[in-house]
């Protein structure tokens, strides 16, 4: 990996080259997305049918297009026993975690007889995608669906994408149906977007959509907020590492390839502190990359946005990891707990040298859809507070209103808002 000084010059070059990335920055797939969904909008079933056969080479059809009870079954036969052990560990972990994170709707009530308060209510029905082009992700399944279930969604419909055999992939129906999930759909990309958003005769429209996705599938997210909700636009994979001489730079390494391994768009920084330890990092990172199974990825994902930025001092890496404010930060020094208390920015923080990134992928507890191209220093990680909405609640007695309301109707008047004026008057105008 290269090495390079951490400068404020070096530091806004990567910057610069980072956002690239972002989907933001796609121009010339949005019109693709954009004729997909105006034809699932127009055509429906019709469309989808087509495109699937396009893209993913299966007969989609009516009677075909949901993933019946003895696929979920067969898909059952085809995982072995292990496999189902670990996601149902991984399970446990990820919605004890997020059953912290539940919400109570609340009431506050004043002598006067005011009250006042927030009504939680969940969604009702939510759709899920989860991706199945170059990859499967049955942690994914469960990172979208657990938080779901846990919020108390009534419906959850999730899509993805088929093989030409019209098969779905069985640890992904597994995971989603040890999720709880209600209803799957073999459909992917911006079609499978358009679905979820307009509705169509095989599909019901849902409320928001969730997970995922490559880049015709983040722009169709895009495109179609509004008559939906989406969470987030999820980028391609990042993480930096913040690293002293007291680090094990195999470990270091190990973490930092972990992510290039997604894609040749993710991003792998380690700021150290250390010149000598950021060679023997990019030592080990070279043993690493020959014997791994996805070294072309990696070596592209390396040569794109991989960098080694040695630093002055651990104030100096950590001003540059809260302006980069990556998607996964591990803080691998003499003492984390420290350096986290002044890390602003950064969707999961990993602390001390065996919380290995992989650990929070699949298995810790905490969701790994995390906002990713900067977007940490304004979004959070995908929670139970994605799957609720909030009303607000007010309650006034006739006494409590009498003591506010020449206050309410002189700030409408202020307005010029004399309706408003009048609904507080008309209350009290015998007096
Ligand atoms: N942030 C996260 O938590 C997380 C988790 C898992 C995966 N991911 C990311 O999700 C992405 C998954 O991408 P993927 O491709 O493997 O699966 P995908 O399911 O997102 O995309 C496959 C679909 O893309 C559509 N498609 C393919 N070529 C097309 C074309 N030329 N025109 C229009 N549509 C086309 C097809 O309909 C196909 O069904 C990766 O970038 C991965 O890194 C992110
Ligand atoms: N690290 C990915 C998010 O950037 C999520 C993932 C799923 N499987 C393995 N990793
Ligand atoms: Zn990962």
């Amino acid at each position: 990996m290269r090495i390079v000084k951490l400068t404020k010059e070096s530091k806004n070059n990567i910057l610069e080259g980072m956002l690239k990335r972002s989907p933001n920055n796609y121009g010339s797939y949005e019109s693709v997305v954009a004729d997909i969904l105006a034809n699932i909008k127009e055509n429906g079933d019709k469309a989808l049918f087509e495109y699937t056969k396009k893209f993913d080479k299966f007969d989609l059809n009516k009677d075909n297009i949901r993933v019946t009870e003895e696929e979920i079954k067969d898909a059952y036969s085809k995982v072995s026993e292990d496999l189902l052990t670990v996601i149902k560990k991984s399970l446990v972990n990820v919605k004890s975690y997020h059953e912290k994170q539940r919400q109570n709707s609340w009431f506050n009530s004043t002598e006067d007889g005011t009250i006042l308060g927030q009504k939680v209510t969940p969604l009702e029905r939510v759709g899920v995608y989860v991706p199945g082009g170059k990859a499967v992700y049955p942690s994914s399944v469960l990172m979208n669906i657990v938080p779901a279930k846990v919020a108390g969604v009534k419906e959850i419909i999730m899509t993805t994408p088929c093989n030409s055999e019209g098969e779905v992939n069985p640890a992904v129906l597994v995971a989603a149906n040890e999720a709880g999930v209600d209803e799957v759909y073999k459909v992917g990309g911006a079609q499978a977007i358009g679905a979820l958003a307009y509705g169509t005769d095989s599909i019901k429209k849902v409320d928001k959509i969730v997970g995922p996705g490559n880049i015709y599938v983040a722009l169709a997210k895009k495109a179609v907020y509004g008559f939906v909700n989406i969470d987030s636009i999820a980028g391609p994979s990042e993480i930096l590492v913040i690293a002293d001489e007291t680090a094990n730079p195999r470990f270091v390494a190990a973490d930092l390839l972990s992510q290039a391994e997604h894609d040749e768009l993710a991003s792998a920084i380690l700021i150290t502190t250390s010149e000598e330890f950021a060679k023997k990092v990019s030592a080990e990172v070279d043993k690493f990359v020959a014997v791994l199974s996805r070294k072309e990825i990696i070596s592209k994902s390396l040569d794109n946005f991989g960098y080694i930025l040695v630093a002055e001092n651990m104030d100096e890496a950590i001003d540059a990891a809260n302006e980069i404010a990556s998607e996964h930060l591990e803080i691998q020094t003499a003492d984390p707990f420290l350096v986290m208390t002044k890390i602003k920015n950064a969707g999961a923080i990993f602390l001390g040298s065996y919380s290995c990134e992989s650990l929070g992928d699949y298995f810790a507890g905490p969701n790994h859809v995390l906002p990713t191209n900067g977007t940490a220093k304004f979004f959070s990680p995908l929670s139970v507070d994605d799957f609720v909405k909030k009303s607000s609640i007010i309650y006034y007695s006739q006494d409590a209103l009498k003591g506010v309301y020449k206050d309410v109707a002189k700030f409408a008047r202020c307005e010029s808002l004399t309706a408003h004026e009048n609904a507080a008057l008309v209350r009290f105008e015998e007096e």
